[in-house]
């Protein structure tokens, strides 16, 4: 079933997805970086649902699933089980429930992360779509999170390598015609001149 989205109000599910902060050995860092990083980056009005579940192959595709056919999120972000690890399932989850990919965001992601650890390659992250929404996996650090949406940029604040952040508001008013606007001082929303309104 294809949920009817939101024109106006930006809806976006974060997923954690770690074995033991969703056990309670130690607190979920995941879920409070993805929010405030978007709150602080997105400008036009936007509204959370959130998970923390552990990394079982059956429950992250349940929930992915839930998140965009039953609760209509226009966008959803991950953090976790990316790497090569045998219980790191995340990416393969996401194509599980995946409709079209959009490997453009992994390898954006792997670029910006590059710099700032050289294992960044360890990481399978993807970019899907499913339906009408955009899904997108970070990786489980926390401060990943910020790195990887934000990009790469030098001491007074130019950009050096784009976060793929940039391209996420052009990339859902294709998917959805939703407009979404973001504050340049943290990311530049991308987006052709005939596109802007
Ligand atoms: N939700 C989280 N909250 C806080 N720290 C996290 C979280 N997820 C991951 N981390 C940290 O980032 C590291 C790498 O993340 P990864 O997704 O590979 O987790 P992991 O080692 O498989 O462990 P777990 O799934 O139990 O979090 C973790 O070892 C942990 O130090
Ligand atoms: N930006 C960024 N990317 C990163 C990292 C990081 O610290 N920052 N850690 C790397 C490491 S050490 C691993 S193993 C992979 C997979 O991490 P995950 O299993 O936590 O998702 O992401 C990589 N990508």
């Amino acid at each position: 079933m294809t949920a009817c989205l939101n024109k106006e109000i930006l809806k976006i599910g974060l997923v954690s997805i770690s074995d033991r902060a969703s056990q309670g050995i130690y607190a979920d860092q995941g879920i409070p970086e993805l929010q405030s990083w978007l709150e602080s980056a997105i400008t036009t009005p936007v509204e959370f649902e959130t998970r923390l579940i552990p990394d079982e192959q059956p429950i992250i595709e349940k929930t992915l699933i839930e998140l965009v056919d039953q609760s209509a999120c226009h966008l959803v972000l991950t953090t976790g089980g990316t790497g090569p690890a045998k219980r790191d399932v995340t990416p393969d989850a996401t194509l599980a429930i995946a409709h079209r990919e959009m490997p453009g965001f992994g390898e954006q992601m792997r670029q910006v992360s590059l710099h700032f650890v050289p294992t960044a390659i360890l990481s399978r992250q993807v970019g899907v779509i499913r339906h009408d929404s955009l899904i997108l996996n970070l990786p489980g650090q926390p401060k990943a999170i910020k790195e990887t949406l934000e990009g790469v940029k030098d001491t007074e604040g130019n950009v050096i390598v784009r976060g793929i952040f940039s391209a996420v508001p052009y990339c859902l008013q294709l998917l959805n015609e939703i407009y979404v606007e973001t504050d340049p001082k943290i990311c530049d929303s991308f987006r052709p001149k005939s596109a802007r309104r």
